[in-house]
């Protein structure tokens, strides 16, 4: 297990808990550490705005603060609202007296409603206040007010605002462009000596931003305090915002601007680490007479991009429903065919593909030995060649710019697909290996076919084309009558079993997905440092053995 790192939090309180202590706790506590908070002010405030201020006497802050520094050793300490200058000397006194490691400073002045959380003759004192931080995290406004500069209206002013002062004070900026009319949110790390470290996040079109500079400067502070460096620490926190306020609205707190969610990383991966059975057990019955007793849809069924051959495909389409419509709602889909996916993340996937396909042509190429006609042989022989020529094309062009990435092994959730592929294919019925590799086909035409046009400058044209290309579109047919053909001639209870074995495949085929988005820290660290140092010693070259091999 990581250390967690002890990071406090002295901020100005949201008792509708989307700001302020509330959020600086959660994100502290979402990014791994252990979360401790002094109170500055009481604030009465909703996600409208601020109602009323109260400031506790100064001693009492004072207290606070040497309470805890006398019996606890901080790894790190944020600081957010601060609210007066007298607070600002009381904090700034004691800071110099602990000198934390890390210090990073939200220099808050006035919050997203617009409402001023910092007196405006304090200002100067938040300026000077800055230049004990490891690192500020000012929106734009706030870049202005620091810098003495006019507001900046592009992101490169906002740089050249930042660098110059960073240069001068030898504190590091964060460049936040949350609040610019920007399609990509960018948070730049500026250090004095001039390096920058951009990370791109989407633009979410939502109300869901109360709170959301708290919450980037708690998460940085908790990652620094851990020992990350700082792209890996910006990397994070940038992320797990970006999750957070993607699913933020579906809270429904307020009717003004929302929290954002910073549980929702965790309870994500809590589900996805759950050991429940993926099918219930009467999903299927024992035997399966006729189409019909797999039962009605449970949940309504999305329109196939490619349509059923016939009523036993048509049966298990409605019966794999929820799955189909979980990988269509999916953030890593959405986010893939929308473009807006991390190209760590894509590439961290297309390597797991690429070790996927070698695996699954072996289980196609099994399919045709074990086939009953010349047709059905060679429709499988030839999906087995195409998934490791045509598939795999697309695979090796993107992985050959990117060595180190497909320099890997299969992930857990790869070599639990492929080795339920391989068994099924060769050790079950051959009409419930037939149904166990559809999925492959026909849900990759259906994100494939995804949006009605790919846009020329879609970073992953070429994998949506691949997978909308008439030819897969052929391929997913023949599957499809191989399947309808195989289970109109099994046994009652082979079709139960195909029928399972097409359901458990839906569902490898949503965790193969999301996968990437469960990337432990570790791993997603080690993907923005020299390839040698976090390569070499611990993976193997398997990934670059099987990409030479397919090239053959
Ligand atoms: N609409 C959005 N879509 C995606 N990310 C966003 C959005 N708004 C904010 N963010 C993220 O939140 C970070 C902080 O946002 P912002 O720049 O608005 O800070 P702030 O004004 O200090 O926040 P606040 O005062 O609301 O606490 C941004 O750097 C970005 O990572
Ligand atoms: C207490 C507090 N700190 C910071 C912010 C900025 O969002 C807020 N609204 N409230």
């Amino acid at each position: 297990m990581p250390s967690v790192p002890r990071v406090l939090s002295i901020a100005g309180t949201d008792p509708s808990g989307g700001a302020g202590t509330a959020a600086d706790l959660k994100s502290i506590t979402a990014a791994g550490g252990y979360g401790m908070s002094v109170v500055t002010t009481l604030v009465a405030q909703n996600t409208h705005g601020v109602r009323d201020l109260h400031v506790p006497p100064t001693d009492f802050l004072t207290q606070q603060l040497q309470t805890v520094s006398d019996d606890v050793t901080l790894d790190a300490v944020k600081t957010g609202m601060l609210g007066t200058a007298e607070i600002i000397a009381t904090v700034g006194d004691w800071l110099d007296t602990i000198q934390p490691k890390i210090i990073v400073v939200d220099p808050v002045m006035i919050a997203t409603s617009g409402d001023r959380l910092l007196q405006p003759e304090a200002e100067q004192a938040m300026v000077a206040f800055c230049r004990r931080a490891t690192v500020v995290t000012p929106n734009i406004d706030e870049l202005a007010v620091l810098t003495g500069q006019p507001c900046a209206a592009t992101e490169d002013e906002a740089l050249e605002q930042a660098a110059r002062w960073s240069a001068e004070t030898g504190v590091a900026v964060i460049v936040k462009t949350g609040h610019l009319d920007t399609l990509t949110v960018t948070n730049t790390w500026l250090s004095p000596d001039g390096i920058r470290i951009a990370v791109p996040s989407t633009r979410v079109d939502t109300t869901s931003t109360h709170g959301t500079g708290c919450s980037l400067s708690s998460a940085l502070a908790t990652r620094l305090g851990r020992g990350d460096t700082p792209e890996a620490a910006l990397t994070w926190a940038t992320g797990w915002l970006h999750e957070a306020i993607l699913h933020g609205a579906a809270l429904q707190v307020g009717s003004g601007h929302g929290p954002v969610d910073h549980a929702h990383r965790s309870r994500r991966l809590q589900a996805a680490g759950t050991a429940n059975p993926w099918l219930r057990p009467d999903a299927v019955p024992r035997a399966l007479e006729t189409p019909q007793d797999l039962g009605a849809p449970r949940v309504p069924t999305p329109a196939a991009a490619v349509p059923p051959a016939g009523p036993w495909t048509t049966a298990l389409w409605e019966a794999g429903a929820e799955t189909t419509s979980a990988i269509d709602a999916s953030d890593f889909v959405q986010a893939l065919v929308d473009g807006s996916l991390s190209e760590a993340d894509f590439t961290f996937y297309l390597a797991q593909d690429a070790l996927y396909l070698n695996r699954y042509a072996r289980s196609l190429a099994a399919l045709a030995v074990r086939s009953s006609s010349t047709e059905s042989q060679q429709f499988w022989s030839q999906a087995s060649t195409g998934a490791i020529t045509e598939e795999a094309d697309l695979h090796r062009t993107w992985m050959a710019t990117r060595p180190e990435a497909a320099r890997t092994t299969a992930s857990p959730v790869t070599s639990a697909y492929t080795d339920f592929l391989l068994a099924t294919t060769l050790g079950e019925d051959r009409a419930v290996g037939a149904a166990a590799v559809l999925p492959c086909f026909w849900l990759y035409a259906q994100v494939g076919g995804g949006i009605p046009d790919v846009p020329a400058d879609h970073p992953y044209a070429a994998w949506l084309d691949t997978y909308r290309d008439p030819g897969f579109v052929t391929a997913v047919q023949g599957a499809l009558d191989q399947v309808e053909h195989e289970l109109a001639g099994a046994s009652p209870a082979v079709r139960a079993a195909a029928a399972r074995a097409y359901l458990t495949a839906c569902r490898h085929e949503l965790e193969f997905f999301e996968q990437a988005l469960r990337l432990e820290p570790e791993v997603a660290a080690s993907r923005h440092q020299a390839p040698d140092v976090a390569l070499a010693p611990a993976l193997s070259t398997d990934a670059t053995a099987d990409f030479a091999g397919a090239a053959r």
